[in-house]
């Protein structure tokens, strides 16, 4: 793993905004508060992938986060197929069959990220979608899956980073959402912890959306969110 050496690339902010034209405005906004991006599937769907190459010429850094899950064909062809685009991440569904088709698409510095079980989930919605064991054996579970794989980190909430470091080593990544600032709205988050809790937790990097985006000042809510999390 490269040793992260500025504090701003710890916070992804999470562009999830109705177009291109909103996200440059923001990204311009924010300056040099943040260095790394993430475009899901509102920005993706209506032209993010050709706006990820634009903020990688600029020097920023972006991840893909488009949760690729289907048959292992379709996931390795669609993980070669944005592997050119110049980003830094690219997120597919922890099950074996699709991450195991997703190294092997892999090319580049691309790193792919398993996405675990959804911060948005507790135990109940987990069972709801017909999982038997608790989210937190479930993490666990696909994050030995996803370290036998050959997956480059795991995306899940910072309340699972002890065990998922246990489990995937000093070398992968740990890369979570679920992030508010103290006294934030939490959305339709359930697995939440502060940037401060949570590199306090050993994750890699937070990802935070809602909190920058719809600030009145998203520049200082970004270096606050930078400096909570402390030196690099
Ligand atoms: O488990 C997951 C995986 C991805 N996300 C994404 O992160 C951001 C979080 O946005 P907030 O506004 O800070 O809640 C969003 O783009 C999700 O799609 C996640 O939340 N949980």
């Amino acid at each position: 793993m490269t040793p992260i050496t500025d504090p701003r690339d710890r916070l992804i902010v999470a562009l999830d905004l109705a177009d291109v034209d909103a996200a440059r405005a923001l990204v311009d906004r924010i300056g040099d508060a943040a260095t790394f991006y993430k475009i899901g599937y509102q920005l993706g769907y209506n032209g993010g992938l050709a706006f990820a190459r634009e903020l990688a010429k600029r020097g920023l850094k972006t991840f893909l986060d488009l949760k690729l899950h289907d048959i292992g064909n379709t996931v390795e062809e669609g993980v070669r197929a944005v592997s050119d685009l110049g980003a830094s991440f690219l997120t597919v569904h922890a099950y074996p069959q699709t991450m195991r088709a997703a190294v092997r698409g892999r090319s580049g510095n691309l790193k792919v990220l398993a996405v675990t079980v959804l911060t948005s989930y507790d135990d109940a919605d987990a069972a709801e979608a017909g999982y038997a064991l608790p989210v937190s054996a479930l993490v666990a579970k696909r994050a030995g899956q996803a370290r036998d794989i050959g997956i480059d980190g795991i995306v899940c909430s910072a309340l699972e980073a002890g065990p998922v470091r246990t489990a995937i080593g000093p070398e992968r990544l740990i890369v979570t959402p679920g992030i508010r600032p103290a006294g934030a709205e939490l959305g339709d988050q359930k697995r939440v912890l502060t940037p401060g809790q949570a590199r306090a937790a050993g994750i890699d990097h937070v990802v935070v959306g809602r909190p920058i985006t719809g600030a009145a000042d998203p520049r200082a809510v970004a270096r606050a969110i930078v400096a909570e999390m402390g030196e690099a």
